[in-house]
């Protein structure tokens, strides 16, 4: 076996699979499976199969999901820092696909980071509805909000909670969570041979306390009628089957939902959740809620090509529509439909909800009085206090604000075509502009990482673009645009900081804008990030950070 694995590990796997268990040993000795999944915000897998330089082989239970060969760099292509695609396990691309994200859901990812699963939800929206995105580690949310940008999500919000304090936010509010559970990772083993190192019995009795924690107030954020998928990457009964029949036993109105018995996915195990190794007592769980553990889905390494998962679809049986089973602020019957009538409202009010019209001139933008008179009542209560994070905004922040709203609806009329999709409720976090699916007031007192999409900011006066706007625009979305070659090294050039030499006669101009300003940079059609174009020059504007090393 290649991977040294923990001895007490393979005795419990031994006392649980009984005949099958040669066979999951011998898994072991197997290369791991490597993946890609499409990010459809993007490109459809149709155009991918066109223009790729991997060979791909379908992953029969995520329609965007690939294998790729072990050994092939897919994390140093230009079209990886497009956003093309997110490198993902193939048995991890399960449980967001249980979820069956429609657009205009209202999701809560809530262990989400580095955010496979939240960028794949966010792909399944297409923009529309809401994602909330939250990981309790705030290392780790850097990278899930790096992700959130990279692949050019315009409708999530990042998040750096508990929970429990999310729950305060937002009882009754989601109608799909998951749960991508912390989990001892006994699924992991091959993958990171780190994970054998430090699993020990023990990871998994305190993993089973947080998941069962996080389980309850996951129950208190779902919607009537709503759905929540519980995953973990490990096999241990005790974070699988016993969470799922605690849950079940605890809340009667939520059933499982089986999962298809197709692609070589296994059953939950029922007969697993007394083994002479686990401290339950018989009877701890009612019947109904055991038996239903065995519509849960297992992937395991040894029937499937992967790493190995568990996956329950939790639905609650509440009708949609019916009052709430907790205090919801929104016990709505379709989400997309409520979430765009409630927009609508705001903006008979005349109320925050903001609609960016690009403004054909730098004249008409300022002068706009309608611009003006929006921009006045989406500042309005401003000083009633926001995200921990937010600056608060007496009489200056919000004259900084009316000047930040129309430094960027200069720059919306001077660069984007009105195509581009604008909208939401303006957020400021000191002089940077985020457009967000939530309002400020639903964010209020939460430890807000991103509060939606960020497009920009303002230096000495002129506002400059985002590199999260640059990734989730489309070259026609702008005014200038230029494709970048990627036979002839352009891409990589310019990914890795370079100014490059560009003829006028090489910008994509529409409507007559002049060739002197920002251009949206591209590999081939697909959007890098920005560069300003000047006298046969295109000045780099890619961020340091996200640079080719
Ligand atoms: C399995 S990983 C998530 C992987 C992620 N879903 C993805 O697809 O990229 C579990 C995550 O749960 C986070 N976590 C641990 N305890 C948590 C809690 N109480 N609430 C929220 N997140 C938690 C960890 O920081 C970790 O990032």
């Amino acid at each position: 076996m290649s991977v040294t694995l923990p001895p007490l590990f393979l005795e419990r796997m031994q006392t649980l699979l009984g005949e099958e268990y040669p066979d999951f040993v011998v898994s072991y000795d197997h290369p791991r499976f490597a993946g890609i999944r499409i990010n459809t915000l993007k490109i459809s897998p149709e155009a991918f199969a066109e223009l790729t330089p991997f060979e791909l082989k379908p992953v029969p239970w995520c329609e965007t999901g690939y294998y790729i060969d072990e050994g092939q760099k897919p994390g140093k292509h230009p079209y990886y820092h497009a956003g093309l695609y997110y490198i993902q396990e193939p048995s991890a691309m399960a449980p967001a696909e249980a979820l069956d994200v429609q657009p205009g859901d209202r999701v809560l990812d809530l262990c989400a980071a580095p955010g496979g699963k939240s960028t794949q939800i966010a792909a399944r929206l297409q923009g529309q509805g809401v994602l909330v995105t939250n990981d309790i580690s705030e290392m780790r949310t850097k990278a899930l909000a790096k992700n959130i940008e990279l692949y050019g999500v315009k409708n999530a919000v990042v998040l750096n909670e508990s929970p429990e304090r999310i729950l305060q936010a937002f009882p009754g509010y989601f109608n799909k969570i998951l749960i991508d559970a912390p989990c001892s990772g006994e699924g992991m083993f091959r993958k990171d041979e780190d994970m054998a190192r430090q699993w020990e019995k023990h990871s998994v009795e305190v993993c089973s306390v947080m998941q069962r924690d996080i389980l309850k107030s996951a129950a208190g954020m779902l919607a009537p009628g709503g759905t929540i998928v519980y995953s973990t990457c490990t096999f241990a009964p005790e974070e699988d089957e016993a969470q799922i029949a605690e849950f079940l036993t605890l809340n009667p109105d939520f059933e499982v939902v089986p999962l298809p018995a197709k692609w070589g996915l296994a059953k939950g195990r029922p007969d697993w959740l007394y083994p002479p190794y686990m401290k339950v007592e018989k009877g701890e769980y009612t019947e109904a809620s055991a038996a239903q553990t065995g519509d849960a889905g297992r992937l395991w390494p040894h029937r499937i090509q992967g790493e190995g998962h568990f996956v329950a679809v939790l639905r609650h049986t509440g009708e949609t529509g019916q009052p709430g089973r907790t205090q919801s602020r929104n016990q709505d019957r379709d989400f997309s439909e409520q979430h765009q009538e409630e927009q609508e409202q705001e903006l008979d009010q005349g109320s925050a909800w903001l609609t960016i019209q690009p403004a054909p001139t730098a004249q008409s933008a300022l002068s706009s009085r309608a611009a003006k008179d929006k921009t006045r009542q989406a500042n309005k209560g401003k000083g009633k206090g926001r995200g921990r994070r937010q600056e608060s905004a007496g009489a200056g922040a919000v004259q900084d604000q009316q000047e930040l709203l129309a430094a960027w609806r200069l720059f919306a009329g001077q660069n984007l075509s009105d195509t581009a999709g604008m909208t939401g409720y303006p957020v400021f976090f000191g002089t940077n502009l985020y457009l967000s699916p939530l309002t400020p007031d639903q964010l209020n007192g939460l430890k807000t990482v991103r509060p939606g999409w960020y497009v920009g900011t303002v230096k000495n006066g002129r506002f400059v673009p985002g590199q999260p706007l640059a990734a989730a625009l489309k070259p026609g979305e702008s005014l200038r645009s230029v494709q970048l070659s990627l036979e002839e090294g352009e891409a990589v050039r310019y990914l890795k900081g370079e100014t490059l030499q560009l003829p006028e006669s090489r910008l994509v101009r529409l409507n007559d804008s002049l060739p002197k300003g920002y251009v949206l940079v591209g590999v081939g059609d697909y959007s890098l990030g920005w560069g300003k174009w000047q006298d046969g020059m295109l000045k780099n504007e890619y961020p340091a950070g996200w640079r080719w090393t």
